[in-house]
C-alpha cells in the first residue's frame, strides 16, 4: 500500500461553490483531494482578483483561507478533482497529459478556482505535482499584469508558500498559485476526446462549452447553422485577438503547446514567459526551445497551427471539412486587423487606415535593426507626441541610425498633422504602458521572497494593475535592464 498523506480537515466557510465542470462525469477527470504543505504562509495576494470571484478582502488574511489555498483544508461544497486533457507540444503529438499538478476545487461567482502546485494527481506522470516558488510568483504576478494590460488572461488570486523543498535543478520551495478563469478547458481537452475515439464525450465537451461561453453559437446562422463550426469560428477569433494584443506589447510566451490554449481565447500557463526587453522579432524567451519554435514573431503562425489542431480534433461534430477550414481561414483577416488596430493605437491612431501600414512595418524594422528596448520606445513617443519640445531627442537617441528614424519621423508626424495632437497622445499613454513585469523585475521580487521579504511582490503587483499610470516613486522599473538581466535562464522548469 503507498503512503498516503492524512485527509485535510474540512473548513466552514460558506462559499457558494458551483461544480458544473464535475457534473460532466468522471471521463472527464480524476476526483481527488490537494496534498497538503507544511506551515504555509502568504506570499502575495491579489484583491481585486479576490473582488472578481465576489470575495472579501478580509478573506485574503483569513489563516483558514491560507491553509485552504495550499491544500491543508478542505473547503465545503468544493468538489476538487483533476481534469484529463491531450496535446501537442512542440509540435508532436504529446498524448495523454491532463492536470498533473493543478486541481480544480469547483466555481465561485463563475470562475473557477485552481490551485496549481497543489500535489499529485492521476495525470502528473514523472513530475512531482508541485510548483516552485520562482515560477509561482512569476505566473502571480503575470496573470495580474496582463489582466492590468486589458489582455485577455487567467487570474491569480494568490501565491501561498511553504518551506518544503522542492527538487529542480537546485533544491528550491514550494508552492501554490490560486488561479482564475470562466474555464481552464484548453484545445487539449478536446484533442484528447477526438484522439480515444470517444465522440460522445467530445459532443459533450463541446456543448458544455457553447452553452456556458458561447451561446451565440447556438443561434449563429454562418456555416450551415452548425453550431460546432461556429464554435471554431468563435475561439479562432478570441484568439487571434488575445495573440495580436501579445505581439503588440511584446510578450514571448515560450510554451504554446496545444494543451496550453485555452478554449476562451486566454493567455493560460506563464511558464518560461517574457515581456521583451530589446525587439528581436526572433527572440526565444524559452531556453529549452533549442529550436525556436516559439519565437516571438512566429506566435501568431503557431497559434493558427493550434487552432487548425483543434479543428481536427472537431471533425467528428463538423459536417463538411470546407466549413472548418473556412472557420479557421478567418484567422488570416482577424489578426493582421487586430494587430494593425493595435499598432495604430500605439502611434495614436483611433482606426488603421492604408497609410499608416508602411508607418507601421518601417518602426518595427528600426526597433528591431537597433534592438531598441520596446516598453521605453513606445512610451517615449507617447510623451514626445505629448510636449514635443520638453522630449526633446528622447526617441531619437534610442536609435543607432538616427538618419532613418528621421526619415520615418517624417512621414510618421505628416499622419499625425491630421489628428489633434492631444487626442493621440492620449491614446498612446493608454496603449503603451509604462510598466511591464520584465525578467530582472520578477528576478529581484523573487530573490527578496526566498528571504521572506515579499514587499516587492506587493510593490510590482500594485504597479503592475495599472501599468499605464506613471506610479512615479518606482520610475526605476520603467527604466532599461541591467545587464545582468541578458543572463537570467528561464526553461520550463518551474
Ligand atoms: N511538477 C509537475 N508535476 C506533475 N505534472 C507536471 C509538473 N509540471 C508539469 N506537469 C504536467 O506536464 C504537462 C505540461 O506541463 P506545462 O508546463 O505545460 O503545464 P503546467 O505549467 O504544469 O500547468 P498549466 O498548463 O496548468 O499552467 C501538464 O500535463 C502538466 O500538468
Ligand atoms: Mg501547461
Amino acid at each position: 500500500m503507498p503512503h498516503l498523506p492524512p485527509a485535510p480537515e474540512p473548513l466552514d466557510l460558506p462559499l457558494p461553490w458551483n461544480n458544473r465542470f464535475a457534473g460532466l462525469g468522471e471521463a472527464f477527470y480524476a476526483p481527488l483531494q490537494p496534498t497538503p504543505l507544511p506551515a504555509p504562509y502568504w506570499v502575495g495576494t491579489s484583491a481585486s482578483a479576490a473582488r472578481w470571484a465576489g470575495l472579501d478582502a478580509n478573506h485574503l488574511d483569513s489563516p483558514e483561507v491560507l491553509q485552504a489555498l495550499t491544500g491543508n483544508r478542505l473547503l465545503q461544497g468544493s468538489e476538487p478533482l483533476a481534469s484529463v486533457y491531450s496535446g501537442h507540444q512542440f509540435g508532436q503529438w504529446a498524448g495523454q497529459l491532463g492536470d498533473g499538478r493543478a486541481i480544480l476545487l469547483g466555481e465561485l461567482n463563475g470562475l473557477e478556482v485552481q490551485l496549481k502546485g497543489a500535489g499529485l494527481t492521476p495525470f502528473s506522470r514523472m513530475g512531482d505535482g508541485r510548483a516552485v516558488l520562482r515560477s509561482s510568483i512569476r505566473e502571480f504576478l503575470a496573470s495580474e499584469a496582463m489582466y492590468g494590460l486589458g489582455i485577455p488572461t487567467s487570474r491569480a488570486l494568490c501565491v501561498t508558500g511553504s518551506d518544503a523543498p522542492v527538487r529542480r535543478e537546485t533544491v528550491e520551495t514550494a508552492a501554490v498559485v490560486t488561479r482564475l478563469a470562466p474555464s481552464f478547458i484548453r484545445f487539449g481537452h478536446f484533442e484528447h476526446f477526438c484522439h480515444h475515439g470517444m465522440p460522445g464525450e467530445l459532443k459533450i465537451l463541446a456543448d458544455f462549452v457553447i452553452d456556458h461561453y458561447y451561446p451565440d453559437c447556438r443561434t449563429d446562422a454562418r456555416w450551415n447553422g452548425n453550431p460546432y463550426v461556429a464554435l471554431l469560428a468563435a475561439v479562432t477569433e478570441r484568439t487571434a485577438h488575445m495573440v495580436a494584443h501579445w505581439q503588440a506589447v511584446g510578450f514571448c510566451h515560450g510554451v504554446m503547446n496545444t494543451d496550453n490554449m485555452s478554449i476562451l481565447g486566454l493567455t493560460i500557463d506563464y511558464g518560461p514567459f517574457q515581456f521583451m526587453d530589446a525587439y528581436d522579432p526572433a527572440h526565444i524567451c524559452n531556453h529549452s526551445d533549442t529550436g525556436g519554435r516559439y519565437a516571438f514573431y512566429k506566435q501568431p503562425n503557431v497559434a493558427y497551427w493550434n487552432l487548425f489542431c483543434l479543428g481536427q480534433a472537431m471533425m467528428p461534430l463538423i459536417d463538411e471539412q470546407e466549413h472548418a477550414i473556412a472557420a479557421l481561414e478567418t484567422f488570416k483577416d482577424i489578426y493582421p486587423r487586430a494587430f494593425a488596430g493595435r499598432m495604430a493605437a500605439k502611434l495614436g491612431f483611433s482606426e488603421v487606415q492604408v497609410a499608416h501600414k508602411p508607418v507601421i512595418e518601417g518602426i518595427l524594422k528600426l526597433l528591431a535593426a537597433d534592438k531598441v528596448d520596446f516598453s521605453i520606445f513606445w512610451r517615449r513617443l507617447s510623451h514626445w507626441v505629448r510636449d514635443e519640445a520638453s522630449a526633446g531627442d528622447s526617441v531619437r537617441d534610442l536609435f543607432l541610425d538616427r538618419a532613418g528614424f528621421d526619415t520615418w519621423l517624417l512621414s510618421y508626424s505628416e499622419l499625425l498633422a491630421h489628428i489633434p495632437q492631444a487626442m493621440a497622445a492620449d491614446l498612446m499613454l493608454k496603449s503603451n504602458p509604462k510598466y511591464v513585469l520584465r525578467n530582472h523585475l520578477g528576478e529581484q521580487a523573487i530573490q527578496a521572497a526566498r528571504q521572506k521579504d515579499f514587499s516587492m511582490v506587493a510593490d510590482l503587483l500594485k504597479v503592475l494593475e495599472t501599468p499605464y499610470d506613471e506610479h512615479i516613486e518606482f520610475d526605476a522599473w520603467a527604466g532599461f535592464p541591467p545587464d545582468w538581466a541578458a543572463h537570467i535562464s528561464i526553461s520550463c522548469s518551474s
